[in-house]
């Protein structure tokens, strides 16, 4: 039958990259695009050649009954397709697995690497010179080994060109993210070759075949051809991801990124020289990274969804955040979280209100007034592309929280609380979150869509800033227990008062349901604001607007959680939503932003 190589196709292959695409469509970039479509154009010319080279010298042939019949240099038409769709398939492949990964702290083994990649690299660059000088043996040679030979001194110069660029970021790599996009759908196109070799759709000769086969009549030549190039595919995306790493990680030398970085600046990345690369900047992010999975599940989850200097910034904001938060709340007294606010304010004052012509030197203003364990949240922090005001009154913010804190004085009387009703409790929540909301959309803004018009602008921060207060009043019903025994209670005296409670009798008594009534209360108005602001979300730029729904659904369906159960899972005495749930969660917010 003419359709059987086509039937190949519309049976196994596409299929699969259609099931693939389904999958990585909300979390495929610009970048991907571009990092695909070059690799499908390099896949397609480098084979054409060779493939037409084996069709003529009868390596293989294909029955006339089996093809419908067009060919290019003798290549079937199914052929060249197939060339275009194992390319796309093995790139879905590695896209999905490596999405987690934050690759810019990969670059980090450039200069100076671990004595296991640089040798590893040596021994990756002398197996693949081995293997390429035993195929050009087995071709030389001629006979049973020609086909083998033709594979291995094809493929593998192109993998040693792609090892030797990326072979330390590659080996750098988690093995998973790097071994399964190789050899799934390698495993697959095998099983796809085995039953159109056993049909007969395609045949290989003998004369110039070894003879072996895998398993089945899949021929070793045939196996090895599918490894070897699904190796180089995987190889060609490693390279794309090294240059698109440093083009995101390095704003010294990239200073403003397009929404998908151009071929030439890919080209540009590839010529700089690696002593140019600012490694202690590859640290300061290791540093946030680190920080953001220690201290926040919700957004460490959200964080692998957005993609270029956008991810980064928002890793950076975080880490600021998190940083000025803790050194506030780790505080042993108001003279100390005093220090610490004005110190912070000072930073702040340095970037913003200084006199441009005389820059201060923040390194050492850093380094003599925080400690060694902030300077790269504080160093990092991607003031020049955020507003001054929210940061301000997120310092302002912290403040408040300390106004909780007795520092251990004998008499509770001078206990303050002063979450004293509603309003302050709002003006809390926006000082401490209602401003991360407006600094999240100040970057997506400037990253995605900074010719926005104004009044979409300002429609994005004010329902920003109310989401913020949302995501805050989940994290107060959340933390009522862990509150209560620093000695803070965030429900307002005035909610208190009509349940017959006073602030202290929460300290002494954070549960019940009387509690239970108030948590609920206050779950209420979080979800209200939600209501109100998440219509808004829709005008965020599309490819930052599915990761930030999941950011912000995440967090919220802690407030599910809180509300569908009585008895939740605690986790370091917060209420906690299992992984499955939140991952859930962020699946459903990108499908179907
Ligand atoms: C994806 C990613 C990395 C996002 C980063 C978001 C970010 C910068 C968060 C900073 C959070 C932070 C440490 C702020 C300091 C004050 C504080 C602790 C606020 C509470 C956050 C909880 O963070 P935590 O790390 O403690 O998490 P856990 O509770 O331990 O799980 C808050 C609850 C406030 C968080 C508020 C936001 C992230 C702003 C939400 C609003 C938006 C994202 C804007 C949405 C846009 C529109 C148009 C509605």
């Amino acid at each position: 039958m003419a359709y059987d190589y086509a039937l190949v196709h519309l049976k196994f292959t596409i299929p699969l990259a259609l099931f693939l695409t389904a999958i990585a469509y909300p979390i495929l970039h610009r970048t991907h695009f571009l990092q695909i479509t070059s690799l499908v154009v390099l896949s397609f010319v480098a084979t054409l050649p060779w493939d037409s080279y084996l069709i003529r010298n009868k390596i293989w042939s294909y029955p006339p009954d089996t093809i419908i019949g067009p060919r290019l240099y003798g290549i079937p038409m199914e052929e060249l397709f197939f060339f275009v769709i194992q390319t796309y398939i093995t790139s879905l492949f590695y896209i999905i697995l490596s999405k987690p990964l934050f690759h810019p702290l990969y670059l980090q083994n450039q200069r100076n690497p671990p004595r296991w990649i640089a040798r590893g690299k040596l021994i990756g660059q002398g197996i693949l010179i081995a293997l390429t000088l035993y195929g050009a043996h087995l071709v030389r040679a001629g006979g049973p080994g020609t086909y083998l030979g033709l594979i291995m001194a094809w493929a593998f110069p192109f993998a040693l060109l792609t090892f030797t660029v990326a072979g330390r970021f590659i080996l750098s790599l988690p093995l998973p993210s790097t071994a399964l996009p190789v050899l799934l759908p390698t495993i697959y196109l095998w099983l796809v070759d085995e039953l159109a070799l056993g049909r007969g759709t395609w045949a290989i000769e003998s004369g110039t075949k070894l003879g072996f086969c895998l398993f089945g009549v899949l021929e070793i030549e045939e196996a090895t051809f599918f490894l070897a190039t699904n190796l180089l595919i995987v190889f060609g995306l490693a390279v794309f991801d090294q240059y698109l790493a440093v083009i995101f990680a390095f704003p010294h030398l990239f200073p403003t990124v397009p929404r998908s970085p151009t071929p030439l600046m890919l080209v540009e990345s590839r010529l700089l020289d690696k002593s140019q690369y600012d490694l202690e900047r590859i640290a300061g992010l290791s540093d946030a990274v680190l920080r953001l999975r220690r201290k926040s599940r919700s957004f460490y989850l959200a964080n692998s969804l957005f993609t270029g200097r956008l991810r980064i910034d928002l890793i950076l904001l975080y880490s600021f955040c998190r940083l000025a938060d803790d050194l506030v709340d780790d505080s042993q007294s108001r003279a100390e979280v005093r220090s610490w606010t004005a110190k912070l304010n000072k930073f702040l004052d340095l970037h913003y209100k200084s006199d441009p012509k005389a820059k201060p030197d923040m390194d050492l203003y850093i380094t003599e007034a925080f400690p060694p364990s902030a300077k790269s949240a504080l160093k990092y922090l991607p003031v020049a592309i955020l507003p001054a005001e929210p940061l301000y009154q997120l310092i302002e913010g912290f403040e408040m929280d300390s106004q909780f804190d007795d520092y251990g004085k004998p008499s509770s009387s001078d206990k303050v609380f002063p979450i004293t009703n509603e309003e302050r409790l709002n003006r809390y929540g926006q000082c401490v979150a209602g401003t991360v909301g407006e600094l999240c959309v100040a970057l997506i803004i400037e990253h995605c869509e900074p010719d926005m018009p104004a009044a979409t602008k300002q429609k994005l921060r004010a329902a920003s800033r109310q989401m913020g207060v949302a995501l805050q009043y989940v994290n107060i019903a959340r933390d009522i227990v862990v509150d209560a025994e620093m000695g803070r209670v965030y429900l307002p005296t005035t909610w208190l008062k009509e349940a017959g409670l006073t602030p202290e009798d929460v300290v002494a008594r954070p549960s019940g349901p009387v509690i239970e009534k108030l948590r609920r209360r206050l779950l209420t108005e979080a979800f209200k604001l939600y209501a109100e602001a998440r219509p808004e979300m829709d005008a965020i730029p599309s490819e930052a607007r599915g990761p930030m729904i999941g950011a912000v659904e995440t967090y919220m369906e802690i407030g599910r959680v809180l509300r569908e159960k009585d008895e939740f899972t605690l986790r370091k005495g917060k209420a906690t939503v299992p992984a499955w749930r939140r991952l859930r969660t962020v699946l459903a917010a990108i499908y179907t932003k």
